[in-house]
Order: C-alpha cells, then structure tokens, then sequence
C-alpha cells in the first residue's frame, strides 16, 4: 500500500508541475464523443483520452478491479472515480503531449469534484454534445463494436444515469461560463464544422 501512495502523489505532482491544458468532452451515451474527438486530434493535434476506453482497456489486461469494472459498465453505473482518475493521470503522463480530450469525464460530481481535487486541473472549456435520446439509442443500436453495454435494456440505464448524474455537471461549467453546446443530431461532417469553430483561435475566426 505505501509504495502504491507514494507512487500516485509522485504522479499527482508531476502532473500538475506540467499544467496540461484539458477539455471535457460531454454528452450522452452516443451523441458521437468518440467520432468527433477522433477528428479534433487529426486537425488540432490534441491527445484523445476516453474514459470509457480506458476502463475497456483495465478489464482487458486483467487488473484486480477487472471484475467490478465490468459489472459496473455492464449495468450502465459510474465507475468509482478513484479508479478512473489513476487511469486518465497514468495516459497523460505517458503520452508526452500537453493538450488533452477527455472524453467521457466527468460524467458525476463525484468524478469531477475528485479530479480537480487530485490533480489541480481546470478544464479549458468542456465541449456538449447535444443530442435527442432516440437519435443516440439509434446510434449506439447499430455501433457494432461488441460492447456489452450497447444493448437496449443497458442503453436505458445509461440515458437515466446521464440525465440523473451527468447533466448536473454540464449544468455546473455552464454556470461558470465553460460550456460550448454542439447540435449533434446532425451529420457527422457538419457536427465537425461546429466543432471546429470551438477549436479555432478567434483571430484566425476574423481572418478567415
Ligand atoms: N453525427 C453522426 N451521425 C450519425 N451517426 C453517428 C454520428 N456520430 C457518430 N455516429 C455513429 O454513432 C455511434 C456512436 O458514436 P460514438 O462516437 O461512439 O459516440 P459516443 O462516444 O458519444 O458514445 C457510432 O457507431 C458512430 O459511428
Ligand atoms: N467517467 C466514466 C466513463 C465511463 N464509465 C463507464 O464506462 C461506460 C461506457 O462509457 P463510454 O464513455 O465508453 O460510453 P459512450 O458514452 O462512449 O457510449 C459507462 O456507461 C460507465 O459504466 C465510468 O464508469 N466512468
Ligand atoms: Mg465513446
């Protein structure tokens, strides 16, 4: 246990001696997170972090949380931030670049409360994927991927746990003026020409 408390805190100060520049990237389970942050890190060069990919990722190399992560994701619940956090502080270190998407997170008080207390981090801004249930459950009916979580009794606890738990904070950086609101029920080549409005620095906005 010692070794592994040292190790974190050595993570912790590194982490915010780099001062990493982060956006949240929000929205319900399908309104295209993962399709658009995809083409944010081919034009803007930031590093992608899915939360939920990273979690995929622990069950799969056979971690000791293994078990409970799949149970948890299976029927749609927030995994305990702890877990989720040392994840997103291990990829960013490792991955060398100083601009990250993450993707997925915050997605409870809990999470978001925890990450600004551990790592010191506040997002540049969080860019919403605003998007209509039955145009997300269309989605993710036909995403194809194996994932156990895309069937529909699974997919109703996730939009319940969105609604519940994830909106109130997307309502929270919106109180703080941090949110950029995207429609998403849109093609995806069109979400992307609103997305990179968001990215683009405003002086370049003028010029072109
Ligand atoms: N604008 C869009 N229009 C139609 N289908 C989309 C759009 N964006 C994403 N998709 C598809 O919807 C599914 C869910 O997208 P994904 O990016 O994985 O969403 P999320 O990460 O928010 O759950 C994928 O199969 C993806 O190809
Ligand atoms: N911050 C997070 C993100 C995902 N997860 C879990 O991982 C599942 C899938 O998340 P995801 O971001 O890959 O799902 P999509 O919104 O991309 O469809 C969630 O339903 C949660 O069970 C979590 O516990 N905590
Ligand atoms: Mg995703």
């Amino acid at each position: 246990m010692g070794a592994v408390n040292v190790a974190n805190k050595d993570i912790n100060v590194s982490l915010a001696e780099k001062k990493p520049r982060v956006v949240f990237v929000l929205g319900g389970p399908g309104s295209g997170k993962g399709t658009q942050c995809a083409n944010i890190v081919e034009h803007f060069h930031y590093t992608h972090l899915s939360a939920g990919d990273l979690l995929r990722a622990e069950i799969k190399s056979g971690s000791e949380n293994g078990t409970m992560i799949q149970n948890m994701i299976k029927e749609g619940k927030i995994v305990p931030s702890e877990v989720t956090i040392k994840l997103l502080e291990k990829a960013m270190l490792e991955s060398g670049n100083d601009k990250f998407l993450i993707d997925g997170f915050p997605r409870n008080e809990e999470n978001r409360a925890a990450f600004e207390a551990v790592t010191k981090i506040e997002p540049e801004f969080v860019l919403f994927f605003n998007c209509p249930e039955e145009e997300m459950e269309k989605r993710l009916l036909s995403r194809n991927q194996g994932r156990e979580d895309d069937n529909i009794e699974t997919i109703r606890k996730r939009f319940k746990v969105f609604l519940d738990s994830s909106l109130p904070v997307i309502e929270y950086y919106k109180a703080k003026g941090k949110v950029r609101e995207i429609e998403a029920a849109k093609p995806i080549g069109e979400v992307f020409e609103a997305v990179k409005v968001v990215f683009t620095p405003k002086a370049e906005k003028v010029v072109a």
